[in-house]
């Protein structure tokens, strides 16, 4: 994978943020109409402090999920910066880092989850949540610990822990899912439709767990088909239209703004 050029954070970054989005752009080629290109996010900043949790919203195909991607960094920017800062309090440029740092990152400080579970054929439920444990650096027997409290929490009954996670409902897959992305709080929480596949009970115990990681100053970047869990959630929202950012604000303000192309469902 290329990288591009490395260059010095502005002065100008908010002090505290954890992230800072500066002038993102990311076009797609379809090589197979012939080179079309897709123009799919156009210089977009956003920042995120500790505990603060921003839900994008905008229309299907705005760029929320390609945004996500970016800072994930398994779509690499096609131009601009994405300034994350780290717990030792650096601020490194996650659309320039080499592939083996972006790695390490993504281990111990930036957690993406989405609407699917990659489960790893014949791996136990328990395992597959206490692995992304051990994976930030748990010991193993504290994972493990960690791993049934945040089953129970999700509401994965006992008689599930080992069975194979690839047999599980879409539901409880979800579930399992969000168990393990949360399992040793990231600095930095990705969330992408996290909830989609969830009856109103469990998608409420998976809220609490999301809100609960804010109070202990996780910063989340979400997107949520749904104004019931940005409102809960949310402290701002940033609507995206065609790849550009259309408004910020108080989830009060911006989700009663009938000017605003957002679709979400109630
Ligand atoms: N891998 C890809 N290859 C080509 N085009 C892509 C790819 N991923 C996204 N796009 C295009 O980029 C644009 C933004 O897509 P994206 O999935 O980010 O939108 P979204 O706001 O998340 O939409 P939705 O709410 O429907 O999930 C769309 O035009 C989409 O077709």
């Amino acid at each position: 994978m290329t990288t591009l050029q490395p260059s010095a954070p502005p002065a100008d970054l908010p002090a505290g943020s954890v992230l800072s989005v500066r002038g993102l752009r990311k076009d797609f080629t379809l090589h197979t109409i012939d080179g079309r290109v897709v123009e799919a996010l156009h210089g977009v900043d956003l920042d995120v402090a500790p505990g603060e949790h921003v839900a994008l919203a905008g229309t299907s195909g705005a760029g929320k999920s390609t945004l996500l991607r970016c800072v994930y960094r398994t779509y690499l920017a096609g131009g601009g910066h994405i300034w994350f800062r780290t717990a030792a309090g650096d601020l490194v440029d996650v659309a320039a880092l080499p592939d083996a740092t972006v790695a390490d990152l993504r281990g111990h400080e930036i957690g993406y989850v989405s609407q699917f579970l990659k489960a790893q054929p014949r791996r136990s439920v328990l395992t597959t949540v206490a692995s992304a444990g051990t994976a930030r650096g748990m010991a193993r027997d504290a994972a493990r610990e960690a791993a049934a409290a945040a089953l129970r929490q999700v509401g994965i009954a006992e008689h599930l822990w080992d069975m194979h996670a690839t047999v599980l409902s879409g539901g409880q897959k979800q579930r399992v899912n969000i168990a393990a992305g949360t399992i040793a709080p990231p600095r930095l929480l990705l969330l992408d439709e996290p909830v989609s596949a969830l009856d109103p009970a469990n998608r409420s115990a998976v809220l609490d767990l999301i809100a609960r990681l804010e109070r202990t100053g996780t910063a989340v970047l979400s997107v949520f088909h749904d104004l019931d869990a940005i409102e809960r959630l949310a402290t701002r929202v940033v609507v995206l239209g065609g790849g550009r950012v259309l408004a910020s604000g108080p989830p009060e303000q911006i989700l009663r703004d009938s000017s605003l192309p957002l679709e979400v469902a109630r």
